[in-house]
């Protein structure tokens, strides 16, 4: 366990920034590739710990996948290139590495195991495990595969049209990828809208599939050829630094050449919602995925109430916009939002329990929390718990603290973004200690 301590700034946060790749691309980009037929090429590749996992695991299948820095060089041999692995998977402390394969394992034909590490093997894996085994699929795992390790012996597997029961872009991409692996055409109806990657990006490898409003069908036995991707920077790890330059006095920056998808761009609305002098224009597209550059400006925020669809828009930028809730003036509700409760950690008891620590006064709910705006905040020792994204709410609510934040356990920032703290210390043109 590390700890680090930061120090409050003494100026805001300004310049250029380019973050790393998206971490939902990434994943989906070497999933595809490895399972395509050809050479791909994949540029700014996220090489987080999480998307790591998911090459790993590929690479435990006997594809070959050459890494230099960002840049990821796939020999895909089709699926029927891959071999069994003659060790357990290990997918670490990534959700979305355990869900996506799980539809590819499921229909590979051999035996594989997979664990993951404390925090993995708390999160639910039935969502994925049900509808598995409708398709035909032969999955056991502990508490009858509710949870890791799970164990799959590849079987035939047949389409089924079936309605998502949780509102979950994993649980959608997992089936999606099985129906790959199915005979007939498998039909997915959604809860409502979820990040659309795996859609954006599948026709890219020459999948054919037909999205109607939220029906999504998909053909089994089609082949996947390579393609080349690049991966537009990560909104979700930009949502910190725009929460940063939003509450830091004196802040002035733009995030360049970021995904703008509309499934994702959540936080610059929750963010204009709450009165922040944000901009934002898409000017490319990779593939389907919009690209563009946010430009934020330290403001008075005002407190929102975040509900509903905008919800799974940004699920993961909640812990970050629950400080920004602090800092605004009035008081913010964020409710619907029970699946924070299953992530890296409980992310509602984490966000409680880590403002409360550093002087703001937050409630929890049972499917959200409620934030009481214009705290002062005074700083202190918080523990990460493991979980990246509260420990780099952490490291941001330094910024504005009066004593300086220690964070216990922040290596786990490596999860989804390992230069953050070059990134925190460029921007404030001063090294962090
Ligand atoms: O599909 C994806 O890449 C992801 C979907 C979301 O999870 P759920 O599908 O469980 O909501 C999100 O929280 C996760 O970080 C990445
Ligand atoms: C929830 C997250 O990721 P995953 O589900 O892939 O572990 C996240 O990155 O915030």
């Amino acid at each position: 366990m590390t700890n680090r301590k930061l120090y409050p700034a003494t100026g805001g946060l300004r310049g250029n920034l380019q973050v790393p790749g998206d971490k939902s691309i990434s994943h989906r980009a070497v999933i595809f590739s490895a399972m395509a037929n050809g050479t791909s090429k994949i540029t700014n590749f996220l090489t987080g710990e999480d998307c790591m996992r998911t090459v790993e695991a590929f690479r435990q299948f006997g594809v070959d996948i050459e890494q230099d820095r960002g840049t990821l060089t796939v020999q895909g041999k089709g699926v029927e290139g891959l071999s069994a692995p003659t060790q357990p998977i290990n997918f670490g402390n990534s959700g979305t590495t355990a869900r996506l394969m799980s539809g590819v394992l499921a229909g590979l034909p051999f035996f594989t195991t997979a664990y993951g590490d404390e925090s993995l093997s708390k999160r639910p894996m039935d969502r994925v495990v049900n509808p598995l085994r409708e398709m035909g699929a032969t999955v056991i795992g502990r508490e009858d595969g509710s949870y890791l390790p799970l164990a799959f012996q590849g079987s035939p597997l047949q389409a089924m049209r079936h309605e998502l029961k949780v509102r979950s872009a994993q649980v959608k991409s997992c089936l999606l990828l099985a129906g790959l692996f199915a005979e007939g055409e498998t039909t997915i109806i959604e809860k409502g809208v979820t990040r659309d990657h795996t859609e954006k990006l599948l026709p890219q490898f020459g999948v054919e599939l037909t999205v109607n409003g939220p029906t999504i069908s998909i053909k089994g036995g089609q082949e996947l050829k390579a393609s080349d991707i690049r991966v537009p920077g990560d909104i979700s790890s930009a949502a910190f630094f725009l929460v940063a330059a939003a509450i830091t006095p004196g802040s002035e920056l733009t995030i360049n050449n970021v995904g703008l998808n509309e499934t994702r761009n959540g936080i610059v609305q929750a963010l204009e919602q709450m009165g922040a002098k944000i901009s934002s224009h898409v000017h490319t597209y990779v593939g389907d995925e919009p690209v563009g550059d946010v430009t934020i400006k330290y403001g008075q925020l005002e407190a929102i109430t975040l509900e509903g669809d905008l919800i799974p828009n940004v699920i993961d930028e909640i812990p970050i916009l629950a400080l920004a809730a602090s800092q605004a003036q009035g008081t913010t509700v964020i409710k619907d939002a029970k699946e924070l409760r299953v992530k890296e950690t409980d992310r509602i008891a984490a966000v409680v329990d880590t403002l409360t620590t550093l002087g703001a006064n937050v409630e929890a709910k049972e499917d959200g929390m409620v934030i009481h705006g214009s705290q002062s905040l005074q700083g202190g020792s918080i523990d990460s718990y493991g979980d990246h994204r509260i420990g780099m709410m952490g490291a941001v609510a330094s910024l504005i603290s009066h004593e300086p934040v220690v964070i216990q356990d922040k290596d786990c920032i490596n999860i989804s973004y390992p230069t953050f703290f070059d990134h925190l210390a460029q921007l404030q043109n001063k090294k962090t200690s």
